[in-house]
């Protein structure tokens, strides 16, 4: 029998079939592609021919069914190509970040609009690959945004998300790395214009901090802080998917009891980091929206608002903390 692209589809397909994987004819596909380099128009025009007796392409074969293999064991399909699209940007992934959803595309969403045209200084707590704080720098055009996380590991996926988003939307300019502090670990990734060029206006940084939430923070201030934190209960954990109970970060996941711990803990502590005015957006579970609206406006907070996601969930919360003793108004929004 010739050996075509179709077959080998077919063939990847019904093993992750025999492993109980929901979207086994697209999980097949895109490792197909990944393994061969191509896309759905070359798939569609050449499916039926026999693939070349060339050692480029039996490569590309076992490695499709070495992928496969990996999936069938039902590692997540991004573990496996190493990376994962959000917003439109590319981000890495591995076994130390929580792999970027769809869902959490409504907080970034929500923040470009109500920031659009201004410059807010930011902070991403819990940023794992850095989805978050590394897409309102890019899209935001935001020039002072920090990337945080108690994992080293996670961080140093964030770097390296940070360092090729800044390469792409600067290309020809330098993006520098330089190693402020080793204990906690904190760097800064920042772009300039091209030595010799006028910098008014056009540098952007982007630091990254090892922070148990805001550890690292003494005697800071921001105009907005993000987070989604783990918000799942710890029982809750053990029935996931075998892709997330068995393969993401246990840290990224678990949010205690009731899944509202770092809730609590954000919204006790947010308000001495934000500046007058300041906002913060939390993700949310679909049933959190009322508990966590609770837990801001105990803390103080006003404007306190849930947003819905596509599917219509509940998914984030916004809150502003407005300082009274200083006169501080809501920002418009
Ligand atoms: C749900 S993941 C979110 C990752 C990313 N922001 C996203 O939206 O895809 C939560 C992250 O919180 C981090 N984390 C857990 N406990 C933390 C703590 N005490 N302080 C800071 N980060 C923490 C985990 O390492 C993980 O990267």
């Amino acid at each position: 029998m010739k050996l075509t692209l179709q077959a080998l589809w077919n063939e990847g397909t019904e093993r992750l079939k025999l492993s109980g994987i929901g979207e086994a004819e697209l999980d097949a596909k895109y490792l197909l592609f990944e393994a061969f380099h191509t896309d759905m128009v070359h798939f569609l025009m050449h499916r039926n021919d026999e693939v070349k007796d060339e050692d480029s392409v039996k490569r590309a074969v076992a490695d499709y069914r070495a992928m496969i293999e990996k999936r069938s064991e039902r590692i997540p399909l991004q573990h496996i190509t190493g990376s994962r699209e959000f917003m439109g940007l590319e981000f890495s992934v591995n076994e130390h970040v929580l792999i970027p959803r769809q869902d959490t595309e409504t907080l970034v969403e929500q923040v470009l609009k109500d920031y659009k045209g201004k410059n807010p200084v930011v902070l991403d707590l819990c940023t794992g690959s850095g989805c978050i704080g590394g897409s309102l720098s890019i899209l935001g055009g935001f020039s002072d945004v920090t990337l945080a996380d108690i994992s080293l590991e996670a961080l140093k996926v964030a770097e390296e998300n940070a360092r090729e988003l800044m390469q792409a939307k600067w290309n020809s300019v330098r993006v520098t790395a330089e190693c402020r502090q080793e204990n906690p670990w904190r760097l800064e990734v920042s772009a300039g214009l091209a030595e010799g060029a006028d910098e008014k206006g056009s540098v952007q940084k982007i630091t990254l901090a090892e922070s148990d939430l805001f550890s690292a923070f003494s005697g800071r201030r921001f105009d907005v802080i993000v987070s989604n934190p783990p918000y799942i209960p710890s029982r809750v954990i053990e029935e996931l998917e075998p892709e997330v109970r068995d393969h993401e970060p246990r840290l990224a996941l678990d949010g205690m009891a009731d899944g509202l711990y770092f809730y609590r803990r954000l919204a006790a502590e947010c308000g001495s980091y934000l500046n007058p005015g300041g906002t913060v957006y939390f993700e949310i579970g679909y049933d959190q929206g009322q508990a966590v609206s609770g837990l801001l406006r105990e803390a103080g907070f006003r404007g306190v608002f849930v947003y819905q996601d596509a599917p219509g969930l509940d998914r984030v919360v916004r809150g502003t903390m407005v300082l009274k003793s200083i006169n501080a108004k809501l920002p418009e929004m």
